[in-house]
């Protein structure tokens, strides 16, 4: 798969609808899952309930690969699907989400004692199908669920640690779970005589369903044949949303948590300018998510902005990386430098973030070989310096370009005449309110983070 870890992995995403009707769910599933494909490239799966029977598809793949006709023509009431990047167990056919066992489950986010939990329930008889922290949330369920579901769901997530944004399919329900923090997006929205559930709003327009509110944190929503009723399932709570999601792993056309997406990128990148200013020929973005904090150095610096790059719109994130001496170099076929906008031109090159840091290295190397005379480059981020436990498939700490190395090193191992990262106060000043998860910049996570982490924990066991 594309690059391996070498950079912020993106997450999952998780879809759902209920309707009172007998209608086409699988395919507006399937169309919510495609809008939300960025979230997850590695295995898709959904679970339909057609008021009789539950009928499964999962594997891996993408969206448009994994399903085909003949499922996608069953119709039914209601259903709920997935895409996933792992963070806890191998990318398999048997990792792949929902999960099922006469409820259905799909979970985004990731779970900082599954391995507790996992020997607890094994102890008591549990049987384990999986190498996936999820499974453990649907086997706590299952454990309780003689008293219902609402109840057994309640007595899941108060032994549950981490993040979660969940869905749950019953034979008469959908169920949707957010964490106490909030750490991952969820949302509701309207659609006829039912209810949509997304991770993000960008696939409630896909469907043609109405925004209603995002999921409070440590909210659950049960949405039955009768309507949707809210259970709080936590005393305290708070909003800790994970502020990559607006920085990188969120489509722009999100709204999240009451902030654009789209806006919170072009102000990140307003307010870059204000703090690290310079004279110029031209702001380039790097495609694709760098692109809008560019406009926005270049609106606030009134630089002209320019497209500095080409991107290969056939580059899926399935590119199949071959095991060769070129590996390094697949920014070179994703990316092409524009010469006309470049040569003999003073660059400030902006993007969300640096990780690894071999995506910049590239792109100022490319810029300077089509002739730039300055490469100056303007991070709309602050460095990432800490790994994140919470969903996101991030590299080792000692991988990570801005844990091991100065400013001026990074300056120099990047090639660039100048370096700038946005600072943490000006990031908040940028989304204008308080309320995230900061970690994987500051080292303070919301929920206590594991000492050691280690994706692959369970796969030995199985
Ligand atoms: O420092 P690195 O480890 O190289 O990673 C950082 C890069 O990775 C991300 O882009 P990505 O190529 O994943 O996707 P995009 O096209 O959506 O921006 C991010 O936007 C940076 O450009
Ligand atoms: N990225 C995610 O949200 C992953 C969900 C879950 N931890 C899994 O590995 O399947
Ligand atoms: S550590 Fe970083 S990537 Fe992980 S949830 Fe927090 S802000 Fe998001
Ligand atoms: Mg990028």
């Amino acid at each position: 798969m594309f690059c391996g870890i070498d950079k912020f992995k993106e997450e999952c995403g998780v879809f759902g609808i209920f309707l009172n009707d007998y209608k086409d769910v699988a395919s507006l599933v399937y169309y919510g899952l495609f809008a939300l494909q960025h979230r997850g490239q590695e295995s898709a799966g959904m679970v339909i309930y057609n008021g009789k029977d539950f009928y499964i598809k999962k594997d891996v793949g993408l969206v448009g690969e994994v399903f085909d006709e003949n499922f996608l023509n069953i119709k039914g009431f209601s259903a709920i699907g997935h895409v996933r990047y792992s963070t806890t167990g191998g990318n398999k056919k048997e990792n792949a989400q929902p999960l099922f066992n006469n409820i259905a489950v799909a979970h985004n986010g990731n779970l900082v004692n599954a391995d507790v939990l996992r020997k607890f329930l094994k102890e008591e008889g549990f049987a384990f199908q999986t190498s996936i922290d999820t499974e453990v949330i649907l086997n706590l369920i299952i454990r309780y669920l003689k008293d219902g579901i609402e109840k057994a769901v309640f007595n899941a997530v108060e032994k549950i640690k981490g993040s979660y944004s969940i869905l749950i399919l019953t034979e008469d329900k959908l169920i949707g779970i957010r964490d106490p923090n909030g750490i991952r997006p969820l949302c509701i929205g309207k659609i006829d005589k039912g209810f949509v559930l997304s991770s993000e709003s960008c696939a409630l327009s896909a469907v043609g369903a109405e925004f209603i509110r995002d999921v409070e944190p440590g909210e659950m929503v049960v949405i039955n044949k009768d309507g949707l009723k809210s259970i709080k399932l936590f005393k305290e709570t708070q909003l800790r949303t994970c502020v990559f999601e607006y920085i990188y792993f969120a489509r722009p056309d999100s709204v999240i948590d009451g902030l654009s997406v789209y806006e919170s990128r072009v102000k990140a990148g307003i307010q870059l300018y204000k703090e690290a200013p310079l004279n110029a020929d031209i702001v380039v973005g790097v495609p694709d998510s760098g692109t809008f904090a560019a406009v926005g150095y270049s609106q606030a610096s009134n630089i002209p902005y320019g497209i500095g790059f080409v991107k290969n719109k056939y580059i899926g994130r399935t590119f199949i990386e071959p095991k060769s001496e070129f590996r390094d170099k697949l920014v070179l076929i994703k990316l092409n430098p524009l010469k006309e906008n470049i040569f003999g031109k003073r660059v400030v090159l902006v993007d969300d973030s640096i990780v690894r840091g071999t995506t910049m290295k590239m792109l100022v190397n490319l810029l300077k070989r089509a002739g730039a005379k300055e490469v100056h480059v303007r991070i709309a981020s602050p460095v990432v310096a800490y790994p994140c436990y919470f969903g996101i498939d991030t590299p080792y700490r000692k991988e990570l370009i801005g844990a091991t190395m100065t400013l001026d090193q990074i300056k120099d191992n990047i090639g660039a005449d100048s370096l700038a990262f946005l600072s943490i106060d000006g990031l908040l000043k940028s989304l204008n309110r308080e309320g995230f998860c900061l970690g994987c910049f500051n080292g303070l996570y919301p929920v206590c983070a594991p000492l050691n982490i280690d994706k692959f924990q369970f796969e030995r066991e199985n």
